[in-house]
């Protein structure tokens, strides 16, 4: 009986995927029952079926035969290290060419490791072995650097990312986009009344609330800092994004956790304050978040608990959507963060 290709408890609650890339039928057939129990084996028999299958399916690792007819393997490679969904895929080139000068092409290329054939059953797991463990150790740090601690949703550093990245693309697509910032009510008095872990308790239980809320891919709530949140809604519009706001909203008071010295309600509660733009508008996200704080300004001056979405305003329009209520700045924010623990 084979040893186990991992004696080790994988951070995946699924097998990892293998793609194997060969032209010939036979070449697959062998590697597929090298690792068919460990793994689940994906199989292309050209440079144009793999890449549509890592499109599709984001293999852990690909095994990449080098000679191909048609595309061969140097261009598979460089396609998928020119894809930023595809690049962190590790590539191990197979060949019967023993070439250095192929070797080092392949590697230059962007390939982990290159294994020549006919290969060794038991050399070929070990590798895949160790390069699917550095894999997996590299997603799981870069997931932890992304991920808040305390609450378990996306932190502000990937917020800054996706933020702009969302708002470049409802720019270029002419799509529309929501931002909204969702701020704790007297959460300074919660704490000091309920004490600092009942006030860690009641952010994790936020964010479960405005995490149950959300439920279209494009949906997405972090931990922006200290008390405060944020909330991207991509391809929504202002209709829409209301209606989130104000399910989010609904959906902490409905937590019932009591906070005697609140004024807005006797429950924790928040105040949102959100923007939507449904056409493409130049503005950077500074811009919007300055707009977005605005609202949840305005939210809390009305009494809290309670969501506030308007459409994003065009940029020295002075509409005076509380403009003039709050020398409001993202830096005030920044500053807020900074004790997001
Ligand atoms: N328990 C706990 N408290 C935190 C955390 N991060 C920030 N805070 C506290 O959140 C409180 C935020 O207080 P303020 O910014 O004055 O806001 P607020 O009391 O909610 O008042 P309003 O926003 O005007 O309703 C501060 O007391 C912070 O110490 C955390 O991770 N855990």
């Amino acid at each position: 009986m084979t040893e186990r290709l991992f004696d080790f408890k994988l951070p995946l609650d699924r097998k990892p995927r293998l793609l194997l890339v060969d032209d010939l039928p036979l070449n697959i057939q062998a590697l597929h029952q090298v690792f068919a129990a460990d793994c689940q084996v994906l199989m292309a028999t050209s440079g144009e079926q793999a890449l549509a299958l890592c499109a599709r399916q984001q293999p852990d690792l690909i095994l990449l035969d080098l000679m191909m007819p048609g595309m061969d393997g140097f261009e598979v490679c460089r396609r998928i290290k020119a894809d930023p969904a595809l690049v962190d895929i590790p590539v191990i080139f197979l060949t019967a060419d023993q070439d250095e000068a192929t070797e080092e092409r392949g590697l230059e290329c962007g390939a982990v490791d290159f294994v020549t054939k006919p290969f060794r059953p038991s050399v070929m797991r070990s590798r895949v072995k160790t390069h699917l463990t550095l894999k997996f150790q590299t997603d799981l740090l870069r997931q932890q650097a992304l991920i808040d601690g305390l609450t378990g949703l996306y932190n502000r550093r990937f917020f800054d990312t996706r933020a702009q990245a969302e708002l470049q693309r409802a720019q270029r697509n002419g799509s529309s986009l929501a931002l909204m910032l969702v701020d704790v009510d007297f959460f300074k008095r919660y704490n000091d009344h309920y004490g600092h872990l009942a006030g860690d308790d009641a952010l994790r239980a936020v964010a479960t609330a405005l995490r149950g809320q959300l439920r279209r891919p494009g949906d997405l709530a972090f931990r922006y800092g200290g008390e405060e949140f944020a909330v991207l809604l991509a391809e929504t519009g202002l209709e829409g994004a209301r209606l989130v706001a104000q399910a989010l909203e609904a959906a902490v008071r409905a937590l019932a956790m009591p906070h005697a010295r609140s004024e807005a309600a006797p429950v924790l509660s928040v105040s949102i304050g959100g923007v939507c733009s449904t056409a493409a508008q130049d503005l950077t996200l500074a811009d919007w978040m300055l707009q977005a704080d605005q609202q949840l300004y305005l939210a809390k001056a009305q009494g809290r608990a309670r969501a506030l979405v308007e459409p994003l305003a065009a940029p020295g329009t002075g509409d005076g959507r509380g403009l003039s209520l709050r020398p409001a700045s993202p830096a005030g924010h920044a500053a807020s963060a900074s004790d997001g623990r």
